[in-house]
């Protein structure tokens, strides 16, 4: 079976006030498809925002920022287990640092209890552990987690679910005539020293990790497919169905042919 990385962000995840179920509950039901045809690895964010939905602390200090992902954690992981519940998936909660992936003996000990966890039908959740972390051992991304997380477990795919429906020829947020790029096989020095735009108060990424992450992916020779996270239609249609409807699929030349 093959093994597919899929990352679901912050703003899919969250509303202000609440975790968005229905969002929730339409990602698990993919996922739940998806299980029937490949091995999935599920990298969440969401902690941070979670966090916020109980207490208001302020985020920008960095120590009010770990408190609100502890909070929000067990709340974020609630909600999935309640979801999963529902179709007698068990889950694994998997917190990770850029630390785990820096010596092949850590990196070893993640493989190992993925593909343990993937053997007993489990399926493990990941995000960055941000709250006993100096600032040198995070990503600060889970762009960049997913990515590590798919090539050292071996995945075939990362599948980044966002709340766009792809990579633009420029942001589509300022400018309403910009076109989507269907495959992308290579990513120009220029598009990564871009400004940083997450759209949604608690995402740490924006576009720019998305394609630090294709691109350390492609130079894998692996696959990584962006696309729309609050409808998962053409996720569906990529995953399911091996349509490419909507979104962006990141490719080397050679891997295409
Ligand atoms: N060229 C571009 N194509 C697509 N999105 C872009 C582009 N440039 C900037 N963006 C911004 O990046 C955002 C996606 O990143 P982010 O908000 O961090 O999402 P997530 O929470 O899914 O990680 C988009 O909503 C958009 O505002
Ligand atoms: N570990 C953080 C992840 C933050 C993050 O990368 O957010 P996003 O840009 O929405 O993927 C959290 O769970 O809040």
């Amino acid at each position: 079976m093959k093994r597919v990385v899929i990352k679901v962000g912050s703003s899919v995840l969250t509303e202000t006030t609440t975790i968005a179920k229905e969002r929730m509950l339409n990602l698990v039901s993919l996922i739940v498809e998806a299980r029937k045809k490949y091995e999935i690895i599920l990298v969440t964010s969401g902690a941070v925002a979670a966090g916020y939905t109980s207490v208001q602390l302020n985020r920008s200090i960095p120590t009010s920022k770990k408190v609100l992902a502890s909070v929000g954690q067990p709340i974020l992981m609630s909600a999935y287990k309640n979801k999963f519940d529902i179709f007698n998936v068990a889950i694994s909660q998997i917190l990770l640092t850029e630390e785990d992936f820096n010596s092949r003996v850590h990196t070893q000990i993640v493989q190992d209890i993925i593909n343990r966890t993937l053997t007993n039908d489990i399926l493990p959740i990941v995000n960055e552990n941000d709250i006993s972390t100096t600032p040198d051992q995070l990503f600060g991304d889970n762009d960049q987690l997913s990515a590590h997380v798919a090539f050292y477990t071996g995945a075939d795919m990362l599948v980044i679910l966002s709340d766009i429906d792809g990579y633009y020829d420029s942001n589509p947020k300022d400018n309403p005539k910009a076109k989507i790029r269907k495959v992308v096989h290579e990513i120009e020095k220029e598009e990564l020293e871009q400004v940083h735009t997450p759209n949604n108060q608690f995402a740490s990424g924006g576009i720019v990790t998305k394609l630090m992450a294709a691109k350390y992916i492609m130079e894998k020779k692996r696959k990584m497919f962006l696309c729309n996270g609050y409808d998962l239609a053409a996720a569906r249609d990529f995953l399911i169905h091996d349509k490419h409807t909507k979104g962006t699929l990141f490719i080397s030349k050679e891997k295409d042919k």
